[in-house]
């Protein structure tokens, strides 16, 4: 499914691709209110193995305890760990898929550069000292006016663009109010993530996107729940 048309496909991947880390649920309690690793459960999908369901004492304590990029970004994260630091050949991309209160997609249509007129997730470079929650925030401020939500995570995606050396980690989080200012866009917009397939975007937003849809086929929702302290 998720294999064709890129030609980053084709050469051998530095570290063994990219994968998904969903984050389920424990005991009826949301992952993202637990902060401790060993009680989590989460559910990784390696993008060419499918879903298997690591258990709380399978995950790796530390990031350098893994090979698996996406595992390794994700304790990162967790941990508080510049992404940059584990990745020093390769430049650090976050990217925020920020979801409206019905269920829809922000993305922006790419004012200048080589992408101009694509559209993409807001996010960007991560500097060499920031984490990504650091990272993510500064874009999300500079490109929008744009404040970047304390809950993150449910949805956490790398995508190794092989030959470019770069990683783009996505990570799913509410769309707290709409863009006060657009620096880096011509425009933005508002989809059902199905439908922003239809636009012209990067391969790995197609790649997300359809990895975001094969997740929500599974009756996993994106939408952020107002018990769980998403929305704010
Ligand atoms: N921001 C962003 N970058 C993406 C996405 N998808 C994707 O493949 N990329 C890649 O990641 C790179 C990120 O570069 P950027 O130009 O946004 O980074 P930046 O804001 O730090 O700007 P800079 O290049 O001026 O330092 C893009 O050139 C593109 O190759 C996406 O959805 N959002």
């Amino acid at each position: 499914m998720r294999d064709a048309g890129h030609p980053e496909r084709s050469s051998a991947p530095v570290f063994g691709g990219k994968g998904l880390v969903w984050e389920g649920e424990v005991e009826g309690k949301s992952l993202w209110e637990e902060t401790r690793l060993e009680t989590c459960s989460i559910h990784v999908l390696p993008w060419h193995e499918g879903p298997g369901i690591t258990e709380p004492g399978d995950i790796p304590p530390t990031p350098e305890d893994t090979e698996h990029p996406a595992l390794r970004l994700y304790l990162a994260a967790r941990l508080h760990i510049p992404p940059a630091s584990l990745f020093p050949d390769h430049t650090v991309v976050v990217a925020a898929l920020l979801v409206s209160p019905e269920g829809n997609i922000l993305l922006g249509k790419r004012k200048r550069g080589p992408h101009a007129g694509l559209w993409e997730f807001p996010g960007g470079k991560a500097l060499p000292q920031e984490t990504a929650r650091e990272a993510l925030s500064r874009e999300l401020e500079e490109e929008l006016h744009l404040r970047l939500p304390d809950h993150l995570f449910r949805f956490f995606y790398v995508y190794e663009y092989v030959q470019e050396r770069l990683l783009l980690v996505s990570y799913l989080a509410p769309l707290l109010h709409l863009p006060g200012h657009l620096e880096d866009h011509q425009e933005i917009t508002l989809v059902p993530p199905g439908d922003a397939q239809a636009l012209s975007i990067l391969p790995g937003d197609r790649e997300i996107l359809s990895t975001l849809l094969w997740t929500m086929e599974r009756g996993w929702s994106i939408r952020w729940k107002d018990d769980a302290g998403g929305r704010t």
